[in-house]
């Protein structure tokens, strides 16, 4: 069973390295398929130097399993363009943080099997050959669609492998509701205020943090899903402390200047909310403020 990793981003590299330890079958599908020489530093400051087996996209079709670990606003983008390169018998993977790509992916490539992924795994790629791995953390896989010949357990047992630990749900949504929740609250908040995820634990954000959550459990249980506004405060709270010394991916575009995925954050959230005709002004606040930052840069 073959994988194909598309692009060599931190999470795509952090995937490549794993498969290689794991001596699985894989590539990485990069846009100029140049060979790579990565250095890369494990979680306990090991270091290995590894060459990535790169090729184009001309060789997708030979793979069992597209995972897609790209930034959420580029999933669309990329199937759209390759859609004919795909054929109905791969199984994809998306594997990014936001939400409102899977009905995309679903409208564009409705005949294949599709997998909706999480990890609070952390990696930085400092620059094209360096990755460091940040902290080792955990996934959630769930199916969205299941073809009648899929090779499901194969599929589950190399995907469990590449991200562990991993659990398996059958309704995925929760799992990354949860993760949407914690990144809606995290992400903008230390990019406004440019400060590291531990801030977050001032009293000066809590207020709005847990403003956020009840609005935030309003909108979910309105989409059927139970979860109560301090349960989400205290997950959110968990991951400011573990995560207590890093800066969110958020934080860390807006200092490069890149595009953020506010769209796919407190984006998803606002016009989740508009469909339920319900108000939610502190994300609709927090997303027009990360616009106008993005706006002001890009131009
Ligand atoms: N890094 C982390 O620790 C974590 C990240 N995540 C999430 O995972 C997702 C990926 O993050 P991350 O790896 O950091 O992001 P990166 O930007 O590092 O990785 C995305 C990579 O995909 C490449 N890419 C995009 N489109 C194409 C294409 N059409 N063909 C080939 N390559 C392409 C990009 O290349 P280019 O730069 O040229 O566009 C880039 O190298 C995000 O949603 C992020 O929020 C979640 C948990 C932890
Ligand atoms: C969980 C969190 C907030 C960790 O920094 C993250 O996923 C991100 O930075 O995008």
């Amino acid at each position: 069973m073959k994988i194909s990793i598309i692009g060599n981003g931190a999470i795509g590299n952090l995937l490549a390295f794993n498969c290689q330890q794991l001596k699985l079958d894989y590539q990485v599908i990069t846009r100029g398929g140049l060979p790579i020489e990565l250095e890369v530093t494990d979680n306990i400051g090991h270091q290995q130097r590894l060459s990535l087996p790169v090729s184009t996209l001309k060789s997708l079709s030979n793979s069992d399993i597209i995972i897609l670990p790209l930034k959420a606003y580029q999933i669309a983008g990329f199937i759209e363009q390759h859609q004919s390169l795909i054929h109905a018998q791969q199984t994809l993977v998306l594997l990014h943080n936001g939400m409102g790509t899977i009905e995309t992916v679903q409208q564009l490539l409705p005949h294949n099997s599709l997998i909706a992924a999480t990890t609070s795994y952390g990696a930085f790629k400092p620059n094209n050959n360096t990755l460091q791995i940040k902290g080792i953390g955990e996934s959630h896989f769930g199916w969205i669609n299941q073809t009648k010949d899929c090779p499901t357990q194969i599929v589950e047992t190399l995907l469990s492998a590449l991200l562990p630990p991993t659990s398996w749900h059958q309704d995925i949504r929760l799992a990354l509701w949860l993760k949407l929740a914690v990144n809606a609250a995290i992400n903008p908040l230390t990019a406004l205020y440019n400060v590291p995820n531990g801030a977050l634990s001032g009293s000066e954000f809590q207020t709005q943090i847990s403003n956020l959550c009840e609005e935030i459990s309003r909108l979910m249980s309105c989409l059927g899903f139970t979860l109560g506004s301090v349960e989400l405060l205290h997950k959110i709270n968990k991951v400011i402390k573990d995560t207590a010394d890093n800066f969110s991916s958020m934080n860390r575009d807006v200092h490069a200047k890149r595009r953020t995925e506010i769209d796919f954050i407190n984006g998803y959230l606002v016009l989740q909310a508009k469909k339920c005709g319900l108000e939610c002004p502190i994300n609709l606040n927090l997303f027009n403020k990360i616009k106008a930052l993005e706006t002001k840069y890009l131009q």
